[in-house]
């Protein structure tokens, strides 16, 4: 997961290969707290772990259901209808599928059985409207308070007191603003089916009406069986209880899947995007975004778990669409609607408004900034296609909405829209995909291809001891980008010369070890042969040995590929001697990073005593002095700074400061 300030997301020219989906997120909380209410085990397999689901296992756990994790299944012991504890403050985050289902379950749990619990969760959360929810529990006879604005949580389910419901009368809620309010409904009503059958009806057109069918089809799955008239009248009989099915899986999300499907359907390639874990035969209304896809022009193959993705038409075509029954999945239409020959109107959509965050205005305002022309209105909203030349480098805002940031990562693709001048997408605030998709950016990462040469790079070159790693370092964790410490291959091919008794002048035995080196970097770790080396590595002597074996072109030449490799998406960092003069002469940012000589060695002294080993500053001096000279004077890429490159002193400078001043330069570079 990706929990930068911001994820930079250079143009991209293809996609293809194969996507795991996580799970989805609607069965995943419907199951756990089918599973929560149930008497017995459930094993829940392939649960969706993200902040959505993270805050309905801590709501259930702070009620008393059991969770055991293993690894590819959840263990979860109901607690069989009756209220382990009376009282509970629970936090909800911005979970629509904890918060609804939650106020009603433990509204009737806390005023049958005597409880009081409340419910509350992020600041937009307290925006999202529960109130017609509200007002089918208190026609029930359910006691629940507003703790703030009337209407939104958070708020107080119960009382303390017990309470006879009224239960005879059906219960009327309205569904035109969520199809969540009759979920949650569904999904605690049968807990007061004891005296007699109980009858919900819905005023008005319910929206979203798929998302009622996966609760029906979770329902019959916990062993309750709704009869039912349309979508305006359902019965739960009486006498109905949740009876655990065992063992249950749930498949991955099918409004996840359609940023995948929209990439395979932009993608210019034969080989399509496969995405595994939902199908053609997914219980989720949002599968039905194939068919959105296909209208624009993909081609779409799919079975039982799978679909395949490729371009057909394209440009894509635009539509014309009701996206009632998708609300989700259609925000992603919005944003394929820039590669289109003509405009795309998405209608029935006034949901977005209530949402994670105002959808509708929130994707007007981020597509104009990339250049589109776009039309909202209270329901609905019309994109322009956007015309090759016409796009704009736009940092991309995200509202703390998860589908934003996905959507809105599909205009990296411009450059596929034609000629033109290709551009970087900006995302800010990538961590809010942690709602649904923790790993969305990983995923898209490893199928897609950025344009030749388009993944930014930063050097950070400098003598022994000038702070450089740790800048780097630094660095690397803020932009979110890979780090190549080239010092460590120099190292790691010095240790393994020792290993193997080759003497560090031998170049042509040193250079044949070097370009075959089994190394791999595991965080912080650095492995070779499979062996942790990352102490050893880090060793004065083993210092010394690499600037011997560096002095040798041909183990320069050896491991100039090894280098390059590391230029991955989304960018990289790199830090050494030679990064901004060898290996990568065309980075965006060279930074030539200095400090005295005596401030090195007394960073360094501190440094070793802090570790414990013995050191003294004369000698560290020396040893300094006479790697710097081996390092400038060697013939072969010296350590000199590069043409271009921005001269860093940090002798004064805490890291900190250092890294803001590094940062200052690369955002002015940036063309956001
Ligand atoms: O029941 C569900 O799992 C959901 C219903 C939909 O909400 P609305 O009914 O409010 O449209 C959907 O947008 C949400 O992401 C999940
Ligand atoms: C609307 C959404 O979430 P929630 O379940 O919080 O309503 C969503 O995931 O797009």
């Amino acid at each position: 997961m990706y929990s930068t300030a911001f994820l930079d997301l250079p143009p991209l020219v293809n996609a293809a290969g194969t996507v795991r989906l996580p799970g989805s997120k609607s069965i995943s909380n419907r199951v756990l707290l089918l599973a929560g209410l149930a008497e017995g085990t459930t094993d829940v397999r392939d649960l969706l772990d993200s902040d959505d689901t993270r805050v309905m296992l801590a709501a259930l756990e702070a009620l008393g259901c059991r969770l055991q994790r293993n690894r590819a299944s959840l263990l979860v012991t109901g607690i069989g209808g009756q209220l382990r504890t009376r009282e509970a403050k629970l936090f909800l985050g911005n979970a629509g599928t904890a918060m609804r289902p939650l106020t009603a379950a433990l509204a009737v749990l806390a005023a049958t059985q005597g409880g009081a619990f409340e419910l509350s969760g992020v600041p937009r959360m307290h925006e999202r409207p529960i109130g017609d929810l509200v007002d089918a529990l208190r026609q029930l006879g359910c006691p629940v308070a507003d703790l703030a604005q009337p209407g939104f949580p958070p708020l107080r389910v119960g009382d303390g007191a017990t309470h006879m419901l009224q239960t005879g009368a059906p219960i009327r809620v309205r569904g035109d603003v969520s199809s969540q309010f009759l979920t949650a409904l569904l999904l605690a009503l049968p807990l007061v089916t004891t005296d007699g059958p109980v009858t919900i009806e819905v005023d008005g057109e319910l929206i979203s009406k798929p998302y009622i069918d996966i609760t029906l089809r979770l329902l019959a799955r916990f062993g309750i069986d709704v009869q039912r008239d349309g979508y305006r009248r359902f019965v739960l009989p009486q006498g109905s209880a949740y009876r655990t099915p065992g063992r249950i899986h749930v498949e991955g999300d099918a409004s996840s899947a359609s940023y995948f499907v929209a990439l395979g359907a932009i993608a210019a390639t034969d080989k399509p995007v496969r995405i595994e874990g939902v199908g053609l035969d997914s219980i989720q209304g949002d599968i039905r975004f194939i068919d959105a896809a296909q209208a624009m022009g993909a081609q779409v193959k799919g079975g039982d778990g799978w679909l395949e993705v490729k371009r057909g038409a394209w440009p894509l075509k635009g539509i014309t669409l009701n996206c009632n029954h998708i609300p989700d999945a259609a925000m992603t239409l919005a944003v394929m609607a820039l590669y289109a020959d003509g405009p795309t109107r998405l209608t029935d959509i006034a949901s977005w408004r209530v949402k994670e965050t105002d959808r509708i205005a929130a994707m007007a305002t981020e597509l104009r900034k990339l250049g589109a022309t776009v039309e909202e209105g209270a329901d609905f909203i019309e994109v322009q296609p956007l015309p090759a030349g016409a796009w704009r480098a736009a940092s991309i805002h995200t509202y703390d909405d998860h589908r934003m940031a996905m959507c809105l990562s599909l205009a990296a693709l411009n450059p596929l829209a034609g000629a033109g001048q290709p551009v970087p997408v900006r995302i800010e605030d990538p961590r809010c995909v942690a709602k649904t998709f923790p790993d969305y950016f990983e995923a898209l990462f490893d199928l897609v291809q950025p344009l030749a040469g388009s993944v930014p790079v930063l050097t950070v070159d400098g003598p022994t001891a000038s702070g450089k790693g740790t800048l780097a370092s630094e660095l690397a964790a803020k932009l979110g980008y890979h780090l190549l410490d080239s010092g460590a291959l120099y190292r790691a091919t010095a240790l393994a010369a020792q290993d193997a008794g080759i003497s560090l002048e031998d170049e042509a035995s040193l250079a044949m070890m070097a370009a075959q080196l089994d190394l791999r970097f595991d965080g912080h770790r650095v492995l070779l042969g499979g062996r942790d080396i990352t102490d050893p590595l880090r060793l004065e002597s083993t210092g010394g040995m690499a600037s011997r074996v560096s002095v040798h072109p041909a183990v320069r030449q050896a491991l100039f590929q090894l280098q390059l490799s590391f230029r991955r998406l989304p960018g990289l960092v790199a830090d050494g001697r030679d990064m901004g003069t060898v290996v990568f002469p065309s980075a965006e940012l060279k930074v030539f990073l200095t400090a005295s000589v005596e401030q090195r060695a007394s960073r360094r002294l501190k440094q070793l005593l802090g570790k414990g080993v013995a050191a003294t500053l004369d000698g560290l001096l020396a040893d300094l002095r006479a790697r710097d000279e081996r390092d400038m004077l060697r013939s072969v890429a010296p350590c000199k700074p590069a043409e271009d490159a921005v001269l860093l002193d940090n002798s004064a400078l805490s890291i900190d400061a250092s890294v803001e001043q590094v940062l200052g330069w690369w955002q002015a570079r940036r063309p956001f």
